[in-house]
C-alpha cells in the first residue's frame, strides 16, 4: 500500500561560543522557527527511487535496480561516515544534474544504503523524496543540520525504525560530516531537540525547552560562505598563534557561561548586550569577521544595539539583540 509521511527539523542560531565549540568550549545555541521539511511518498508498485531537492531545483530518478545493483558491490553500507563516501557513490552521482546539490545528493544515498544494510536487511524501496526549507542555505542558521536531521527522521520513518532521538541526532551527525568535515555537533543536537541548549565536548551539558525570551533581529548579509573553510581558517589561526588563541577561546567560554545563566532566567548583576559585544571583537580576532558583517554592527551601534556574527561568520547573518520587555518599540527606532 503506498504510504506518505513526513518529517521537519527547526534550524537554530548560535548565541555564543560559535568556533570555540569546536575546541571543547562551551557553547549556547537555540532554535528557530524555520523549518526544513522532507515528504515521502513510497507506492511499491513504482519502480524508482527519486530525491526531488526543491530549493536546488535538482530531481535525481534512479531505476530501482541501479540500487539493487550498488548494494551487490558495495554489500554492507555502514552509518559512519568516511572520507571516501564521494568515491563510493560516484557512479550513482552521475545522475545528478546541478554540481552545487552533489553533497546533499551524497548525504542521501549514505542514509538510504547505511540504514537499510544495517536494520532492514538491505530492503530497497522505491521512494519519492521531496525536501524544502524556509531557511536560507549557508548563511549560519543551520540549514545542513536541518536537512541531515529531517531527512534522517523521514528515512527512519519510511524504513519503520524506532524514532528515538538521541539516533536521529547521532546519525544526523555521521551525515553532517559529508558537508563540514568534522562538525562540533552543536548543530544536529539543537536542530534535533529545540528549545535552548548548553553544548560542550560533543554533548548538549543543559536543555531548556522554553528560555527566558531574547528578542533578536536575524540580518542576512547577502554574503554566502563555507562553514569548512571558516572553520580551517579559525584552526590554523589556533595553530599559528596557540597561546593567543587558547586565552580568546577561554574568554569566549566564559561569555558563553554567563549567556546561559541568563536564558535559564536567574537573576544576573550583567548586561547581555555588552556580552554581545565582547564576543563580537573576539570573533573578528580569530579571522571568523567579514566587512558586510561589521556594517551590520556598525549600524545596529547607531541605533544603541549590539549586534553580532553567528555560526561560522565570514559573511552569513548577524544578530541584532534587542533591549527585554516590548521588542516591537525597539523596531520603531530602526526609521
Ligand atoms: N534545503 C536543502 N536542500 C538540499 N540541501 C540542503 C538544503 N539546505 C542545506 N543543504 C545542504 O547544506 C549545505 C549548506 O551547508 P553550510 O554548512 O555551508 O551552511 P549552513 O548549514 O546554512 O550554515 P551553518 O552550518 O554555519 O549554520 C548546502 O550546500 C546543501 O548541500
Ligand atoms: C563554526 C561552528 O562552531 C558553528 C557552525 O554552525 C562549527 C561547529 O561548531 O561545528
Amino acid at each position: 500500500m503506498a504510504k506518505v509521511i513526513s518529517s521537519s527539523a527547526p534550524g537554530k542560531v548560535i548565541l555564543h561560543g560559535e568556533h570555540a565549540v569546536v575546541f571543547g568550549k562551551n557553547a549556547v545555541a537555540v532554535s528557530v522557527d524555520l523549518k526544513t521539511t522532507v515528504e515521502i511518498k513510497s507506492d511499491p508498485n513504482s519502480a524508482f527511487v527519486m530525491l526531488n531537492l526543491i530549493d536546488f531545483k535538482c530531481e535525481t530518478k534512479w531505476p530501482l535496480t541501479d540500487f539493487v545493483e550498488f548494494g551487490i558491490e558495495h554489500p554492507s553500507c555502514s552509518l559512519e561516515f568516511s572520507d571516501d563516501i564521494s568515491l563510493k557513490f560516484e557512479k550513482m552521482l552521475k545522475n545528478a544534474s546541478r554540481k552545487e546539490a552533489i553533497d546533499s545528493i551524497c548525504a542521501f544515498l549514505f542514509l538510504y544504503f547505511g540504514l537499510s544494510d544495517k536494520y532492514c536487511k538491505s530492503k530497497r524501496i522505491p521512494l519519492n523524496v521531496y525536501v524544502s526549507s524556509l531557511l536560507p542555505v549557508g548563511a549560519g542558521l543551520g540549514s545542513s543540520a536541518a536537512f541531515s536531521v529531517s531527512l534522517t527522521g523521514a528515512l527512519v520513518k519510511i524504513f519503520d525504525l524506532e524514532e528515538s532521538l538521541d539516533f536521529i541526532s547521532q546519525t544526523a551527525y555521521q551525515v553532517e560530516r559529508i558537508f563540514h568535515g568534522r562538525p562540533s555537533g552543536i548543530d544536529n543536537s539543537i536542530c534535533t531537540y529545540g528549545g535552548a541548549i548548553l553544548f560542550k565536548n560533543g554533548t548538549i551539558q543543559e536543555h531548556v525547552k522554553r528560555s527566558n525570551l531574547i528578542p533578536i533581529i536575524l540580518v542576512y548579509t547577502n554574503v554566502p560562505r563555507n562553514t569548512k573553510k571558516l572553520v580551517k581558517l579559525t584552526s590554523d589561526r589556533k595553530q599559528k598563534y596557540a597561546d593567543v588563541v587558547n586565552n580568546i577561546m577561554n574568554a569566549i567560554d566564559s561569555i558563553s557561561l554567563m549567556a546561559w545563566k541568563y536564558i535559564k532566567g536567574e537573576n544576573v548583576s550583567y548586561e547581555i548586550e555588552t556580552l554581545v559585544e565582547m564576543n563580537q571583537h573576539l570573533l573578528n580576532s580569530i579571522g571568523a569577521g567579514h566587512s558586510s558583517i561589521d556594517r551590520v554592527v556598525n549600524i545596529a551601534k547607531n541605533y544603541e544595539f549590539q549586534a553580532k556574527l553567528t555560526g561560522a561568520g565570514g559573511g552569513g547573518t548577524v544578530i541584532i539583540h534587542l533591549p527585554r520587555g516590548n521588542p516591537s518599540q525597539a523596531f520603531v527606532r530602526f526609521d
